[in-house]
């Protein structure tokens, strides 16, 4: 006979947080969001790899490249980059993360001295950069000829045929540093020479990058930054349990920090068998994470095959329709506590502590706080990722708002991508995610400041100044639907007719 569980599955929105006493020192300023992201024996050993904030962003081709990366490593998060693509375009986006120095820029917008005032305005409007070095050949590392800025040329007095090499500013008047300079260096000759950028050169004046007063600013000040050991840039990548024997290899070869088996269903001899050839091959040298499973059985088979951390999820996603196309799932809240006792009762057998990652179906900010308290290491997020400037979709005009584009690896539109097979015939498969748009918010840097706030304030709430003593001493209430209108604007005319909660998120 089936089993049938006892209680139905629950989802974030059906639990609150009972605050607890607050000391005078616990203030959101103080609070440390820094957490485990791969297995170690707690108690006895530092966890060799954590996060310093609990948001890692989805393995997705509409969430995860090598700009979102590099964006939320310097908030102190982690990005998978996708592996829905070809072996070789995934490891040029983890090495280019891995090259990427803060700071200091691959020029984009490089000029040749024979083309005309006209190729410059147009590259000027393409790349939104309007200074521009010039090399002899046009590209970004050719032999420094001179600089383009908006002061070298005066449309009202001139042909649109003029030639860069007649009104740049030449190599002789430019100031430049060598290629070693550090970015503190850079910033100090841009200061003392009243400078707006500086080009950096090789010994046969290549140019290496350009350095800009304005990125300095941003970038001096990233306390929580993930960075490795040679600070670059700590980044993970998806992978597949069928290729793995090619596309591993050429993701550590190009830096990859950590891999994660991006599946909807982990619970399979297809991850164990995945996990076994990283181990036979690279020992624990590299680390890697599987999933998504929903329950204490799977979790604990992930684990003893030597997962470095286990997914929990299933069809929880914004963009997911698996519970509905293969009726399978889990409530994720349900999923996350299990799973989570799981995670201790295995620590308390065996010593080893394998973190655990809540992906999926995170809508407000303090669904994040929730999964946390609910014993979730860290989150992983989709739909929140897309909306920001550094997502690699499209930005696109809908009833006059602006929205990103937004889809499910699972959907018509991944699938055309490449990878997805299910053996058979093609025309027999089916879809598990949708294609949709999720309404644009701005910067990654400003959104993710929001969010930490909040979450930082309710564990502070709950008396906690650290993700173990928050999980620790929460207290959890499962809410009735109509306390959960209650908890809403309710019984006023509002102003603003935008739902209060459709701005929060
Ligand atoms: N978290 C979630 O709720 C969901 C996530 N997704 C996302 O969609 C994408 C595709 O997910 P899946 O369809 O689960 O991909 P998958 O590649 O893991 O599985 C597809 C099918 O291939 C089989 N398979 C896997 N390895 C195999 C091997 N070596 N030999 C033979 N058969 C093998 C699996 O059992 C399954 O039937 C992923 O990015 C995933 O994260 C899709 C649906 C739900
Ligand atoms: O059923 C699904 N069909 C899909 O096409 C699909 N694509 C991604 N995912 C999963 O959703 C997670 C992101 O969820 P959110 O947008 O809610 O953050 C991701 O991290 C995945 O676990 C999918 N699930
Ligand atoms: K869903």
């Amino acid at each position: 006979m089936a089993f049938y569980y006892e209680e139905p599955s629950r989802t974030f929105n059906e639990y609150l947080l009972v605050p607890g006493h607050t000391p005078a020192s616990c203030i959101p300023t103080k609070v440390s969001l820094k957490t485990p992201l791969v297995r170690y024996r707690k108690g006895e050993e530092e966890c060799p790899l954590s996060l310093n904030i609990p948001m890692v962003s989805a393995i997705m081709a509409a969430v995860s490249d090598d700009r979102m990366a590099v964006a939320l490593a310097t908030e102190g998060g982690l990005s998978f980059i996708y592996g829905n693509q070809t072996i070789e375009d995934q490891a040029a986006m983890v090495s280019r993360v891995k090259q990427h120095k803060a700071g200091f820029v691959v020029s984009d917008a490089t000029l040749s001295p024979d083309m005309t005032l006209d190729q410059v305005l147009e590259l000027k409007e393409a790349t939104g950069h309007s200074t521009m070095p010039v090399t002899d050949d046009g590209e970004p590392h050719g032999k420094l000829l001179g600089v383009v800025t908006e002061r070298d040329y005066r449309l009202s007095r001139m042909s649109l045929d003029a030639k860069v090499v007649d009104f740049m500013t030449p190599r002789e008047k430019l100031i430049v540093a060598p290629a070693e300079t550090s970015l503190k260096e850079a910033n100090d000759i841009i200061w003392e020479h009243k400078l707006n950028s500086l080009p950096l050169v090789d010994a046969e004046d290549r140019l290496v990058y350009m350095t800009f007063r304005k990125d300095y600013d941003s970038h001096k000040d990233n306390p929580l930054e993930m960075l490795d050991a040679e600070k670059r840039y700590i980044v993970g990548a998806g992978i597949n349990s069928r290729d793995y024997a090619e596309r591993v290899p050429a993701l550590v070869e190009a830096g990859a920090d950590v891999l994660c088996i991006d599946s909807s269903e982990g619970f399979s001899d297809w991850q164990k068998m995945t996990i076994e050839w990283v181990r036979e091959h690279y020992g624990n040298d590299v680390k890697i994470g599987a999933g998504n499973v929903v329950d204490r059985e799977g979790f604990r088979f992930l684990a003893e095959a030597g997962a470095d951390f286990v997914k929990v999820g299933i069809g929880g996603g914004s963009i997911c329709i698996t519970r509905e196309t293969k009726g399978i799932g889990r409530g994720q809240a349900t999923a996350t506590i299990e799973v989570a006792k799981a995670r201790d009762e295995y620590f308390e057998e065996t010593g080893i502590y394998v973190p655990i990652c809540s992906d999926g179906g995170i809508v407000y900010d303090h669904h994040i706080s929730l999964a946390l308290a609910m014993g979730s290491d860290f989150v992983m997020l989709g739909r929140y990722f897309a909306r920001f400037d550094e997502s690699p979709s499209s930005k696109v005009v809908v009833n006059g708002t602006y929205m990103k584009e937004y889809w499910g690896e699972g959907s018509a539109r991944a699938r055309n991508w490449g990878r997805y097979d299910l053996g058979g015939k093609k025309s027999l498969s089916f879809e598990e995610g949708v294609d949709s748009y999720v309404p644009y918010a701005g910067s990654l840097k400003d959104n993710i400041a929001v969010t930490l706030l909040k979450i930082r304030s309710t564990m502070c709430n709950c008396g906690a100044l650290t993700i173990p003593e928050f999980r620790d001493k929460a207290k959890l209430t499962v809410v009735s639907s109509t306390s959960i209108v209650e908890g809403g604007a309710h019984d006023v005319l509002l102003k603003d007719k935008t739902p209060y909660v459709s701005k929060v998120r």
